[in-house]
């Protein structure tokens, strides 16, 4: 099912299926994330897109009635192994939703917060690596002046860059992006592609999109799903100029969803 997978992958799923009660939501998934490039997940609503990245940070544990089958496994360690504890994987594996969701703090104590439960009290040090987070995610010189006022002054786009710069601050393996620039307008989206591109050599990447330009835009591989099945992975350029499967192509030329 899946070519080209020359770089190491960080996550590795076999045979994964998902169930919500007697729902088949994902079935028999195989499928690489490759270190420090960007995959995005593509298909029509309701594929299992959402569903498979709440489930590389095991967030859809907290929906009862979830059955899992299979493996995935994070940097060779098999995530469901009870013996890992959850917050392990969220230190390594941070995430991006659709909708902004900064914190009811400053921006400075939103970029601060994962460094604190990780017991860095240092000042200059939390000084220092908000500002190297904040220079990454393009948004310190919009937010130098301001830090310690409320997050909730910024503007949808600003609270998403910051979104990511709270995610980059505990220096994360994986970042899980769920349609994040679906709530922002064409200049805001822009940005965030850029800040996509100009982190991706620092942290592996899987971003959820429904919009084809931005997903040809900024991954380097592109996973089809649909109706909770892998179709096709392949190099974007490959999904989007040559794909295997006629359903790929009707889809990414919106014949359907
Ligand atoms: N909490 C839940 N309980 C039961 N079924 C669910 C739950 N969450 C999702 N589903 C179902 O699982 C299937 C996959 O949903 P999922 O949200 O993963 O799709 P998606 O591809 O991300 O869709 P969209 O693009 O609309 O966000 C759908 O049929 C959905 O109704």
């Amino acid at each position: 099912m899946e070519n080209s997978n020359w770089k190491k992958p960080v996550y590795e799923t076999n045979g994964l299926n998902l169930w919500y009660g007697s729902s088949h939501a994902l079935k028999n998934i195989d499928l690489s994330i490759n270190e420090k490039e960007v995959t995005a997940i593509i298909g029509p609503s309701g594929c299992g897109k959402s569903t498979y990245l709440k489930t590389l940070n095991r967030m859809v544990e907290l929906i009862p009635d979830v059955n899992i089958s299979g493996s995935i496994t994070l940097k060779g360690e098999n995530i469901f192994d009870k013996s890992i504890p959850v917050e392990m994987i969220r230190s390594k594996v941070g995430m991006v939703f659709q909708k902004p969701n900064p914190f009811p703090k400053s921006i400075y104590e939103n970029v601060a917060f994962g460094l604190k439960i990780h017991g860095i009290r240092n000042k200059s040090l939390l000084d220092r690596i908000v500002e190297e987070s904040l220079q990454k995610a393009a948004l310190w010189d919009e937010v130098k002046d301001r830090l310690h006022k409320s997050a909730y002054g910024l503007s949808g786009g600003q609270q998403q860059r910051l979104c990511i710069a709270r995610c980059l601050a505990v220096d994360p393996e994986v970042i899980l992006m769920d349609e994040p620039t679906s709530a922002l307008d064409p200049v805001s989206t822009h940005k965030v592609e850029e800040l996509i591109n100009s982190i991706k050599n620092d942290v592996t990447i899987a971003i959820v999109t429904h919009n084809m330009q931005q997903a040809s835009r900024i991954s380097d591989r592109t996973a089809f799903f649909l109706n909770g099945e892998i179709i096709e992975c392949d190099q974007t350029t490959t999904i989007f100029n040559n794909p295997s499967d006629p359903l790929t192509n009707d889809y990414i030329n919106g014949r359907f969803g």
